[in-house]
């Protein structure tokens, strides 16, 4: 509808109440319309924007060949056999996403107590890092750390009488986060919660030669609801025994955070994230005033099920609620989302020039 002077134009003759006609205008000498009253004014009044360099697409791995699985509550998102994930890659690249994350779905049959799979320099995220980073040198790679991918119980750590191991399950952290820097992963990413990761994966980092492999640390996770749909994409939904909340965050708390983020920066975060992404938009705010650090957020799976959801039922335009819950994380501070919607917002972005 073409628009003048704030008026659609096919409305300037339309029958106008007589006693719209006869009121007074208003005597406001400030009117905020008027800004927004044509795309280009809205266009050089715009404060934020969302691009393709803030985007982090991150892809599940699972074993075999030439084979694209979807995930059920996840529509638009399947697991990738290592080849199909190269196929991404190359997706990613043709679209000028800057970076990858890595999740494995693992075999129930190499899950364990101890989630030994984790250390296994041939695991499916090792062989990932190593044949995209063969065909696609120039691309990012983030690889999550934690066990959950790899335990029999689905925790994030080793687990004594039902308790999570704190100094313990550091110990293995370190061991996997080399695992993933020799393979040749750029960023790594402790997304487990216990306390002090950071700073010892930082210095067996720099003590093993890889000074230059990034951290960004996921210092505020909460314990949350919206990670159901990504435990079904690794496997561990079913397996999951009670739930994370003596190392995950208290969905309650905000001051928390701020502290958490802090001891990660001072043990070395070269980045920092926030997770999940919509309901914790504060906490992006909050982080990123205070700090002033590269912050990212992480919109998650069910967060990436809610829009994708609705948008299939035909109960919301997809398009639009992916672009602006996107826009409202930038608008909330963050430098950069992790979001399964990325290649879909790159390819919008591009063809909107
Ligand atoms: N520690 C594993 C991990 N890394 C990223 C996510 C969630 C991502 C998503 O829901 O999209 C989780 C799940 C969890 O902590 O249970
Ligand atoms: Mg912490």
């Amino acid at each position: 509808m073409a628009i003048k002077f704030g008026r659609p134009i096919e409305m300037r003759d339309a029958p106008r109440r007589q006693t719209a006609l006869a009121s007074t205008p208003l005597d406001l000498i400030i009117r905020p319309r008027r800004n927004r009253k044509a795309e280009w004014t809205r266009r050089l009044v715009r404060e934020n924007v969302l691009t393709t360099d803030d985007l982090i697409w991150p892809l599940f791995v699972v074993d075999g060949t030439n084979t694209r699985t979807p995930v059920a509550s996840m529509p638009g998102v399947d697991r990738l056999t290592v080849d199909q994930a190269v196929r991404d890659a190359e997706r990613a690249m043709k679209l000028n996403i800057p970076c990858i994350a890595l999740f494995p779905y693992t075999e129930p049959s190499l899950r364990d107590e101890t989630g030994s799979e984790a250390l296994n320099p041939n695991n499916l995220v090792c062989q990932s890092v190593r044949a995209i980073k063969k065909e696609f040198p120039e691309i990012g790679l983030l690889c999550d750390v934690a066990l959950d991918p790899f335990t029999s119980h689905g925790h994030d750590g080793l687990i004594e009488d039902g308790r999570i191991l704190n100094d313990e399950t550091v110990a293995v952290l370190v061991q996997q986060a080399l695992v993933q820097a020799e393979a040749g992963c750029d960023v790594i990413a402790p997304s487990d919660m216990m306390d002090g990761r950071i700073g010892a994966i930082r210095e067996a980092l720099d003590d093993n030669g890889f000074v230059d492999v990034q951290i960004m640390s996921y210092a505020a996770k909460y314990a949350s609801a919206f990670y159901g749909p990504f435990r079904d994409a690794i496997g561990s939904a079913k397996t999951l025994t009670g739930d994370k909340r003596t190392y995950q965050m208290d969905s309650a708390n905000s001051d928390e955070a701020l502290r958490e983020v802090e001891l990660d920066i001072a043990e070395g975060a070269d980045m920092v994230m926030v997770k999940p992404g919509m309901p914790y938009l504060d906490i992006v705010r909050r982080v990123k005033d205070t700090f002033a650090m590269p912050t990212f957020v992480y919109q998650v799976s069910g967060e990436y099920a809610m829009i994708a959801g609705a948008a299939n039922n035909g109960w919301i335009d997809g398009e639009r609620a992916m672009m602006e819950s996107l826009l409202g994380f930038k608008r909330a501070g963050a430098d950069g989302i992790l979001t399964y919607f990325a290649p879909k917002a790159a390819e919008k972005l591009k063809a909107e020039g």
